[in-house]
């Protein structure tokens, strides 16, 4: 018999996690402003290949307790029991070896806040054969690109970006205002602190928001409290 082995398994069989080449991987890329329907997408898919008999588990970033520790959360309620991890590539330790080499199935939110998102990605469907399904935000509240979120796209086989409601006029809303003077680009928060909006409310609002900021500069106290629902933006 042949010892011949292909870069592909000869990488698997190094690694130890060879158990499923052979088998393909697949990425799915969910993307869009919050409030857009992600995790309620990404909870869909996991649990209907869950329902379907396949194995899976879901990961979300540690960074992100709103609204539960060890569960993902949709903005309406709905649950699923997740791991909360710092990053990705301590999943498979941290879940078990031969438990993950049984998984079929990874469903990622929060993606923006993992920086080892895309070796995760390449290492799960291309060597270790797992379908991954990816939730995150593309663009951050200035419409950069955030985290690795837009370097998986060259990894995927299908990438959805969904849609939310214009908070201030119902049309489609496309990007995610936020409301507060805080600059950092990493910001835990909800309707408290952001807003989906159109393109015309999110110039107009964008404005409104550096205008106040400007304003109030030497005075950080009424700076902090600062609120868009105290101002009109249309
Ligand atoms: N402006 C809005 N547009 C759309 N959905 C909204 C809006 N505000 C609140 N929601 C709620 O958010 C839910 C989507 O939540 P979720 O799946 O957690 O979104 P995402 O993960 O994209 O932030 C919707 O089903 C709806 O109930
Ligand atoms: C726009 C923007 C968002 N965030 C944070 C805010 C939330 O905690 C998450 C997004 O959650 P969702 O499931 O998509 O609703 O990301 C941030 O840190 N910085 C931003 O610019």
């Amino acid at each position: 018999m042949s010892s011949f082995k292909t870069p592909l398994s000869l990488a698997a069989s190094v690694d130890g996690a060879g158990d499923r080449v052979g088998h393909s991987g697949e990425v799915h890329v969910i993307v869009g402003p919050m409030f857009a329907g992600k995790t309620t997408a990404l909870l869909r898919r996991v649990k209907s290949e869950s329902n379907s008999g396949r194995h899976v588990a879901m990961i979300k970033s540690s960074k992100d307790t709103r609204y539960a520790v060890n569960s993902v959360v949709t903005h309406d309620g709905t649950k699923f029991p997740c791991w909360a991890l710092p990053n990705l590539m301590s999943f498979r330790q941290k879940f078990g070896a031969d438990a993950y080499d049984k998984l079929d199935v990874i469903g990622i939110d929060e993606a923006q806040f993992f920086d080892d998102l895309y070796d995760f990605c390449c290492k799960a469907a291309d060597l270790d054969g797992k379908t991954v399904v990816i939730a995150g935000l593309d663009g951050d509240y200035l419409r950069r690109s955030f985290g690795s979120v837009l370097d998986i796209i060259p990894l995927a086989d299908s990438i959805t970006k969904l849609t939310a409601r214009c908070e201030i006029c119902g049309k489609r809303a496309n990007f995610t205002l936020r409301k507060t003077g805080e600059t950092e680009t990493e910001l835990i928060g909800g309707k408290d602190v952001y807003m989906p909006v159109c393109r015309q409310h999110y110039v107009n609002g964008q404005a409104v928001v550096e205008a106040v900021q400007h304003v109030l500069k030497p005075c950080s106290k009424v700076q902090s409290d600062f609120h868009m629902e105290e101002v009109a933006v249309v």
